[in-house]
């Protein structure tokens, strides 16, 4: 296993320590929230009872794979913990999120949410949030015009593609990755893109995380939002 992977399993199974019985979770996505996921189903298996709500098709197959159960949104609106990944944290626990393309469903999760853990590898954590090129989900029809439109914002949106084909979202949107490069002002450029007609979401997750989980070689470090 590559080292990347292994600091990932590290903070993926660390997480699990702040999951109590009886708790709705929030079931984030990507690479590292397997790990979290695998370790879940075998502390479900010895009696842990919890429920998740997964935020991609990609985690909900994980959940039942490892016998997670499940519940959604017309059960319960808010949830006690979610547990997600990021492509970058900055100092004050910003995000880009939106690698995989779930952005959406995890800001749903994650925003019902009482409690945010983010699990990553070392190398998500940087000084400055944009090096990573902003997803942004945006709906198919018309997406020329409203990536000229964040165009003028300062970046170049690249339709992400999936082979020769667009990549689609779970919500069956397009995602334009958007080269910023260095992001001074967050919120604002959140609230810029947002503005723009036919943009569904944008990766910026502000205010949001409350704890960070970092995986390391041989040891996970906890960082607390203060
Ligand atoms: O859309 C994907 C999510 O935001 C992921 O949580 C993020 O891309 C991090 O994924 P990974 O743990 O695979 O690096």
């Amino acid at each position: 296993m590559e080292q990347i992977d292994v600091q990932k399993k590290m903070a993926g199974k660390k997480a699990v320590d702040y999951i109590k019985d009886g708790m709705t979770i929030g079931l984030g996505s990507g690479s590292t929230v397997y790990w979290m996921m695998k370790r879940l189903g075998e502390l479900v298996k010895e009696g842990l009872d919890i429920k998740g709500i997964p935020s991609s098709l990609r985690t909900e197959g994980w959940a039942k794979q490892f016998g997670v159960p499940l519940t959604d949104f017309s059960n319960t609106q808010q949830l006690d913990l979610a547990i997600d990944g990021a492509d970058e944290v900055d100092p004050q626990f910003n995000l880009i999120k939106g690698g995989g393309g779930s952005l959406v469903r995890e800001k749903i999760v994650n925003t019902a949410s009482k409690k945010l853990i983010i699990i990553i590898d070392e190398s998500k954590l940087v000084d400055q949030l944009g090096a990573f090129s902003l997803p942004v989900e945006v709906v198919q029809f018309g997406y020329e015009a409203t990536a000229l439109q964040i165009s003028k914002l300062g970046c170049e949106p690249v339709l992400r593609m999936n082979g020769k084909e667009p990549f689609v979202s779970n919500n069956g949107n397009f995602i334009l990755d958007c080269p910023f490069r260095v992001i001074n002002h967050p919120e604002q450029l959140n609230d810029d893109i947002k503005s723009v007609v036919g943009v569904v979401e944008t990766g910026l997750f502000l205010g949001m995380t409350d704890l960070v989980i970092v995986g390391k070689d041989a040891c996970v470090e906890v960082l607390e939002n203060s």
